[in-house]
């Protein structure tokens, strides 16, 4: 086995929020679903398709795509705030080929990364997603304008082209969704503040990021109590998407359109393109087969909250 796919669902609320005690041991035995596949492949490189949520990309320059070369945890929601351990010329190879493909991606020598882009590594590796070699790719799952679902796809595919004659032993893992509709800004609808915030937040004191840390926990609480301003999720459309991953008809991820997406699954659902790249990397492998599946709608996580594992068949 030479690639191999872990692709789930990320909450900062995990250690924030308390869900009813059954529903966290269900997600915990996930994770040591999702640590024991890992840890016996023992990949020797991660790609890790990631979102960022205004930690790293503004839009003073917001970016379809990106590469990073160098990258470093931000420490938003106590995520992991040192150096990645980034193996810069792959990337930089794994770049030039992206483009070569038409796939005009940004590139970054100094990407900052939020929780959505290091949980899984985290989760997998006792807190230290330094532990493998691992190259970030962001995929803008919060600011339109969004791409089409089948760049994601396309993406997605090339970057699993280059490595599907690697003799390095590769994971692929997506980190987002599935439906969840998080309260963070949308500049159209955004207040004066929010907006210069949407543009210019980076670096943010260490009261704006507990202020805006403490909304969101607030949010999720409330909503847990059936109070709270936000989207309902949506198991139904979560479940349809996890099929069109377990089917492994790759194309089938181009009938997501980013409008329907919103009014059905949340300003935030675009976090399941980093799954459409991660999925369509491991099809351009060779046909799949999904190992494992969890499952649950956790409001206490503002989350459609989805775990899955893949391997070649
Ligand atoms: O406040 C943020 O940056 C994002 C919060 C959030 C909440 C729930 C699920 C997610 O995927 C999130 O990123
Ligand atoms: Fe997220």
């Amino acid at each position: 086995m030479i690639q191999a796919l872990v692709c789930m669902s990320h909450s900062p609320l995990l250690e924030y929020t308390n869900p009813p005690a059954e529903v966290k041991a269900a997600v915990e035995e996930s994770f040591e679903q999702v640590r024991k596949f890992v840890h016996d492949f023992n990949p020797d490189l991660v790609i890790n398709f990631g979102p960022d949520h205004y930690n790293g990309f503004f839009q003073d320059l917001m970016p379809p795509f990106c590469v990073a070369y160098n990258a470093h945890g931000t420490g938003d929601y106590d995520s992991f705030d040192g150096v990645l351990n980034v193996p810069t010329e792959i990337a930089e190879n794994l770049a030039a080929f992206l483009v070569e493909q038409d796939l005009d991606v940004a590139i970054s020598r100094k990407m900052e990364v939020d929780h959505g882009a290091v949980q899984p590594m985290e989760i997998i590796y006792d807190g230290a997603p330094d532990a493998k070699p691992m190259i970030p790719i962001f995929i803008n799952s919060v600011s339109r304008p969004f791409t089409k679902m089948a760049r994601v796809r396309k993406l997605g595919a090339a970057v699993g082209e280059y490595f599907r004659n690697s003799d390095k032993k590769v994971l692929f893992i997506g980190s987002g969704g599935l439906s969840h509709d998080p309260p963070v800004p949308r500049f159209h609808e955004a207040t004066e503040e929010q907006k210069q915030f949407l543009v210019e937040g980076r670096n943010p004191t260490p009261e704006a990021r507990a202020a805006r840390q403490e909304r969101t926990i607030n949010t999720a609480i409330a909503f847990a109590k059936g109070e709270a301003d936000i989207m309902e999720l949506n198991p139904k459309w979560d479940q349809e998407f996890m099929r069109v991953c377990r089917e492994g008809n790759v194309e089938e991820f181009d009938k997501y359109h980013a409008d329907d997406m919103d009014a059905a699954a949340g300003h935030s659902s675009h976090e399941v393109r980093t799954w459409v790249a991660a999925y369509s990397a491991l099809r351009a492998c060779g046909e799949y087969t999904v190992t494992y599946e969890f499952y649950k709608p956790i409001k206490e996580y503002i989350a459609g909250f989805g775990v899955t594992t893949a391997v070649l068949d």
